[in-house]
């Protein structure tokens, strides 16, 4: 079966640290809800916002409650990522991710020579992160060759024909994005979603829909994940998951922590109203 993958978002307090029953209470409502894997540290989860020592209690909280579990080790600091590896190596989960360095113009070879170090650290299988969008970085197939450890892929890629290109190396294949998730489901290795933080049970039905064959249930359901994902943008995709999940799981998972603002009263409100009106039509 195809596998539903959320990076889950990081619950903060009103002083901004990390709520660690609030992360079970939502890793425990998402399993429920038909989701099989966490990615921690995710983009989502606002990863390169967190410290060293925030990765490691993201990790831990998580598997407090499971082991399927993606751990994203990313990081600037080759020193950091090693230790998060290590960290990894003394607990059971699936696998460690990383984005490639981000924001430096740096070489191929040097994308290359990051990975392999990640690897040779490594007890878990290594997934690549491919996110070209927000770290300047195409680790396309040909690079994630020439790295030769990779054993899984996250392609946040609005070019689906590039994600598709991973399965040349018959490696564990998600795309990233809410809107290629019909297509994730029916292809790939399964769909990696930040919106299935608030909404998990559209995404387990979007499946069924496809299992079932039932192709134009399916392709209804998936513009209406996209009109909702679509409406979070303009208040800010990642600060309005806290709201969202409040008002369509029924519990609170804190706070954004800025430079992922807090949303306004009436802001929250507005967003609930539009989200409310497209989640209460029948597709
Ligand atoms: O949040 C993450 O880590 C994801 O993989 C989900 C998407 O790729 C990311 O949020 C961009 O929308």
């Amino acid at each position: 079966m195809t596998e539903i993958i959320v990076p889950i978002l990081t619950p903060f307090n009103e002083k901004g640290e990390i709520d660690g029953e609030k992360v079970k209470t939502h890793v425990q409502n998402l399993l429920r809800k038909g989701v099989d894997i966490i990615f921690v540290n995710g983009t989502t989860g606002v990863g390169p916002a967190l410290s060293k020592d925030e990765k490691r209690k993201m990790l831990d909280y998580v598997l407090d409650v499971t082991n399927k579990v993606i751990f994203q080790v990313g990081s600037l600091n080759m020193k950091e990522v090693l230790e998060l590896v290590n960290y990894a190596n003394e607990r059971d989960i699936i696998a460690v991710a990383s984005y490639p360095p981000y924001y430096f113009s740096i070489p191929k070879d040097f994308v290359v020579k990051y990975f392999k170090e990640i690897c040779e650290a490594s007890k878990h299988p290594v997934y690549l992160y491919n996110y070209p969008g927000a770290t300047g970085k195409d680790v396309d197939v040909n690079l994630a060759k020439e790295i030769g450890c990779i054993k899984g892929v996250k392609d946040t890629n609005p070019d689906f024909a590039h994600t598709i290109r991973y399965k040349e190396l018959g490696i564990k294949t998600y795309n990233g994005l809410e809107n290629l998730a019909i297509a994730s489901l029916s292809i790939l290795d399964g769909t990696v979603v930040g919106a299935g933080n608030y909404m998990p049970e559209l995404f387990s039905q979007l499946r069924e829909y496809i299992k079932a064959g039932d192709m134009r249930k399916a392709l209804d359901l998936q513009l209406k994940i996209n009109e909702i994902d679509g409406t979070t943008i303009p208040y800010g995709k990642i600060s309005s998951m806290y709201y969202l999940v409040k008002e369509l799981q029924g519990y609170d998972v804190g706070v954004p922590r800025p430079p992922m603002y807090p949303l306004e009263e009436d802001k929250v409100k507005e967003l609930i109203e539009k989200v409310r009106k497209i989640w209460n039509k029948s597709e």
